[in-house]
């Protein structure tokens, strides 16, 4: 099974409008809600390529109400933890000419319920898998990650990791299974630039030395690379007509996962799914049709370059 922690749930409203001027009613041209945040994201692509999969998270008002009724209509298995405050609602803009990505901060999240999501991880179960993905509301210190890992170790809950919190470096003693950084976060946090390929697999070498077995670095339209602490391997991305960014990161992870758990092997054919998934979100609002993952796995190609 692979649980999948989202602590900042968040419906995505997608909006496409032709220009957005300042100080005018702009009017809309199309407008998509989807319910969301990272690791419900993964969920929903796990479930899609048919792997067992529940989501974990907060989830307050109405909004939280919208998530949880369309994960339980796509028969996601979910396990709720409600909260008073309202999960937030992340609003992504498209003009025909750029994105604008407006992300919340997200609710309060009272001790007493994270206390309760504590207890919901202990009752996970040995052996499993467990995708920790996306920021953290209010009142939810970086330190409660650490808490959460704390549980999962001793039942051997194997971790995935795809935050852009600085704390991810610290989380590394943890040595989780695999870390999803893109290119700005191994940047923003681990201080590595990614011009090259030599800085590039300097800085995989690196991140691994401080605790992460495994390594899935995305890049959006320059491919994505896997590291397995030993081997690094490049696969390219498909050009396409991009709609909205957004979610396309959870869904290469989702794909790529598909693949290559519980083996741990198939790195290549995992990579490519992660790369056409991308792509594919990409060309559509929130997480789109997944329409031609396999079209395009066929064009791309995973090259070993260490
Ligand atoms: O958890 P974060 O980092 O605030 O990001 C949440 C947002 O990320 C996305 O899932 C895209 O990855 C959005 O669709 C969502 O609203």
């Amino acid at each position: 099974m692979i649980y999948t922690l989202t602590l900042n749930t968040a419906i995505d409203m997608n909006i496409r409008c032709q220009g957005l001027k300042p100080n005018s009613v702009n009017r809309t041209l199309h407008t998509e809600y989807s319910p969301n945040g990272k690791a419900v994201n993964v969920s929903i692509v796990l479930h899609k390529f048919d792997k067992p999969t529940c989501a974990l998270g907060f989830f307050g008002g109405f909004s939280g109400k919208y998530i949880t009724d369309e994960l339980t209509k796509m028969q996601i298995q979910t396990i709720p933890c409600l909260i008073d405050d309202i999960t937030r609602i992340n609003v992504f803009i498209n003009d025909e000419q750029n994105e604008y990505k407006l992300v919340s901060k997200g609710p309060f999240i009272p001790d007493n319920k994270k206390t309760e999501m504590l207890t919901i991880i202990e009752s996970l179960s040995n052996n499993s898998y467990l995708v920790i993905s996306g920021s953290l509301p209010n009142n939810i210190e970086p330190d409660y990650l650490a808490s959460i890992l704390k549980i999962c170790i001793p039942k051997n809950i194997k971790i995935i990791l795809d935050i852009s919190h600085t704390k991810l470096k610290d989380l590394l003693s943890y040595k989780p299974l695999l870390i999803k950084p893109n290119n700005d976060e191994l940047k923003d946090i681990f201080g590595f630039t990614t011009d090259t390929t030599e800085q590039i697999i300097t800085a995989l070498e690196n991140v691994h030395q401080q605790g992460a077995q495994n390594i899935l670095l995305t890049m959006g339209s320059k491919g994505l690379y896997f590291s397995n602490g030993k081997n690094i391997w490049f696969c390219n991305a498909i050009t396409i007509k991009q709609v909205s960014s957004a979610c396309a990161g959870d869904a290469s992870l989702a794909a790529f996962l598909s693949e290559w758990l519980p083996q741990q092997n198939n790195c290549q054919l995992a990579m490519k799914k992660a790369s056409a998934t991308g792509a594919n979100v990409a060309e559509s609002d929130g997480l789109g049709l997944l329409d031609k993952v396999s079209t395009y796995i066929n064009q791309l190609e995973v090259t070993q370059i260490k």
